[in-house]
């Protein structure tokens, strides 16, 4: 991605881009390999199909057994899951094929790779046969793995990236900080737990703009919340993005951009309060937070080691849900290159 931009922005010159389909090829590309070990042109059909279903799935009607009507959109979302299960189990039917033929000899430390060596290991050495996962629930897995894990950091460093067009004092202290820890080289993985300032911005754009603004949870147990009482079975709605600018939590200052509010850690940022969670809680957490963290470090440390980022004119703030938290009319930023000092 840097070297693509080094390409459009001239020496000295300027340029407008939208980042978002840039940074949604980039965080595709992190996922297809983590998962499948395969590049953005092999995930690609996984990522087309994805967006269509996130619009679909916004623009259907939000009431009970609304989704079973015999609709064109609902017709389009029971295609697109055929086609996404399709794609995938091509992918593993290929992976399949070259274990076999490499006869083990090879291990793949991509997900799947993780998931169909421990199975058949499991199936093998199991008192109990049927422990391993049969082909559809890896399917399902990789599947989930996928669609949970790459928009969101794509919506993670699109916020911050804005964020930081607006706020060039900030801007400006990050990549002192980056230039500091990593000079002209690419990040490593202990670089990465040395970039504070970057991962107090990065913590400040979840609280600001979480990817997920809620998320569910089914009670289960009669459970008292103030003054009313909800039975068992019922699902309750948390909604993080109000938590995460709760004046009572944040103080006054909940809406403003501030990662100093972070620089002793995120208990002290609320008091001790519960009122932080872009990643869920409990046993159903995000399982991808520090890759989403870790991804979002390297694309931030890499972009400010190279490039000014300035809002551009033609950008209108209006943040809107399409599954994600996405910026409706694009995320358009001047991108200059950093000036090198001799
Ligand atoms: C900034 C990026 C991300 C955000 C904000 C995010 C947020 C979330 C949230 C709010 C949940 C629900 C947690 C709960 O119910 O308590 C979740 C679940 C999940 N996430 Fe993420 N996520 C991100 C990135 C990723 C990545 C990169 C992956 C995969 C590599 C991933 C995989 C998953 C999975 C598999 C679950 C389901 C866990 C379960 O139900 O046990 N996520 N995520």
């Amino acid at each position: 991605m840097v070297s693509k931009w080094e390409k459009i922005v001239t020496e000295n010159g300027s340029y407008e881009l939208d980042l978002w389909p840039n940074l949604e090829i980039l965080t595709s590309n992190a996922l297809s390999k983590a998962a499948f070990g395969s590049n953005y042109e092999e995930g690609k059909k996984l990522f087309d199909l994805q967006m269509e279903l996130s619009e679909l799935v916004m623009k259907s009607f939000p009431l009970p057994g609304a989704s079973l009507l015999p609709t064109k959109t609902n017709r389009r979302v029971k295609e697109i899951a055929k086609e996404v299960r399709s794609s995938i189990e091509g992918i593993i039917t290929k992976r399949l094929k070259a274990m076999e033929r490499e006869n083990a000899g090879i291990s793949y430390d991509d997900l799947l790779g993780v998931l169909l060596e421990s199975n058949s290991r499991q199936i093998k050495e199991g008192v109990n046969k049927n422990l391993g996962m049969s082909i559809e629930e890896v399917i399902e897995e990789c599947e989930f793995f996928y669609f949970a894990g790459h928009e969101s950091t794509s919506v993670l460093i699109m916020w911050a990236l804005i964020l930081l067009s607006k706020h060039l004092d900030g801007q400006e202290r990050a990549r002192q900080e980056i230039l500091q820890v990593l000079g002209g080289k690419k990040p490593d993985f202990d670089d990465l737990s040395r970039l504070k300032i970057v991962n107090m911005i990065l913590l400040e754009t979840l609280r600001l703009y979480p990817p997920g603004v809620t998320f569910a949870r089914v009670l289960g147990e009669t459970t008292k919340l103030g003054n009313i009482t909800l039975p068992c079975g019922v699902q309750v709605n948390i909604p993080t993005l109000f938590v995460h600018r709760d004046q009572e939590i944040w103080g006054n200052n909940a809406n403003e951009f501030n990662p100093e509010r972070f620089s002793e850690g995120v208990a002290s940022s609320t008091n001790g309060k519960f009122g932080y969670f872009p990643f869920g809680f409990g046993p159903r957490v995000c399982i991808g937070q520090n890759f989403a963290m870790l991804e979002a470090k390297v694309a931030l440390a890499m972009f400010l080691q190279h490039f000014t980022f300035e809002i551009s004119p033609s950008y209108v703030h209006v943040p809107y849900l399409v599954v994600t938290l996405q910026a409706q009319y694009g995320a358009q930023v001047i991108l200059r290159k950093v000036v090198k000092s001799e």
